[in-house]
């Protein structure tokens, strides 16, 4: 649907976007997340054709957006970080107006006006000024215009920045269910809001692609190495007696448990092994009980901050060398 190949922005001698390559199959929701600068708007400026790149290619549908701008811009609806909505308009007057713009034929108008006011949930409110609609109304105003002319991706720059909870949840929920009908790439740099509501990811962190898989494969593929949570009935000394006797154990973190009689552990393993079957042999004949055993995994938050911390460690490193 979107081939992203070996693409660069410059401005000046700051490199915003830096050899970035990625595909956006049909019909996913995908997530675009990075720290504040990472080049996550500027990336999706070069998608949408509003900026040029300074080298590599976007094909939308197979449309160069360079070479065939009309052609791939008409695959894509867009919501702008800073959506140009007109604050004296209604919300139907400027529903029409974009139609317009998108050159939408005058006899599908007011139908297509009609459906995405049905989707975005803005009947209610369509013959109200746009400056007097809450923060969350009028970024679906923004959706609507995006979904004008049955664009199939839809892609939206930070969609619930400086909405309230609620707002959120009500955005997210609208974002989920576009997602049934369209691709949906949406940049973000709040992790919760990614794994929510989208089925792939896209970590970007100074202009470079650093990830992309699906959340869970992300919290999975950093699983803490291999490590273990426990909860075992008995005392500490005992328990970590029988541990001592379990291979490639590298760490015992113990903690406070709630359960009485009881101790919380974090066990680090060396190696892939699973070495939970060995861990229960063990215990289970210091008569020390399982209440809990699970395999940790990193959260998405986690993942995040390992993979931009490499990157911040490499980048140290060459300087060192320099
Ligand atoms: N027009 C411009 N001129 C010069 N530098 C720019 C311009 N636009 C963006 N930049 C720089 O390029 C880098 C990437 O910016 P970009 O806005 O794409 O990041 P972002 O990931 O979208 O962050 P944010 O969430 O803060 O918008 C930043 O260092 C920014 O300062």
């Amino acid at each position: 649907m979107i081939e992203v190949k070996d693409l660069v922005k410059k401005y000046g001698d700051h490199v915003a976007v830096d050899h970035l390559s990625f595909t956006i199959e049909k019909g996913k929701i995908y997530g675009f997340l990075g720290p504040n600068g990472a080049g996550k708007s500027t990336t999706m400026n070069m998608i949408t054709g509003y900026i040029a790149s300074t080298q590599g290619e976007i094909l939308i549908d197979g449309h160069n957006i360079l070479e065939e701008p009309e052609a791939a811009k008409k695959c894509i609806g867009y919501l702008p970080e800073l959506p140009p909505v007109y604050q004296d308009m209604t919300v139907r007057e400027y529903l029409k107006f974009v139609a317009e713009l998108k050159s939408i034929p005058k006899a599908e108008r007011e139908k297509n006006i009609k459906e995405v006011m049905s989707t975005t949930k803005l009947e209610e409110v369509q013959e109200r000024l746009i400056k007097n609609l809450s923060k969350g109304f009028k970024q679906r105003v923004g959706i609507a215009q995006a979904l004008l002319g049955y664009p199939e991706i839809i892609i939206l720059d930070e969609p619930t920045v400086g909405l309230d909870p609620k707002q959120i949840i009500e955005i997210r929920d609208l974002i989920k269910s576009l997602g049934e009908k369209h691709t949906v790439i949406l940049s973000s740099h709040i992790l919760s809001e990614v794994s929510a509501v989208c089925d792939h990811v896209l970590i970007i962190d100074r202009g470079k692609l650093v990830a992309s898989d699906t959340p869970e494969n992300l919290s999975k593929v950093m699983e803490g190495a291999n490590s273990l949570e426990l909860t075992v009935k008995g005392k500490e000394e005992e328990i970590r007696e029988a541990m001592n006797l379990v291979e490639n154990i590298q760490e015992m973190i113990y903690h406070e448990s709630f359960v009485p009689d009881a101790c919380d552990f974090t066990v680090k393993i060396s190696g892939e092994q699973d070495m939970r079957e060995n861990i229960f042999f063990a215990l289970a004949d210091a008569k020390c009980p399982i209440l809990k055993m699970q395999p940790t995994n990193m959260t998405l938050e986690e993942v995040f901050l390992k993979l931009t911390e490499d990157d911040n460690e490499e980048e140290k490193e060459n300087a060192g060398d320099l």
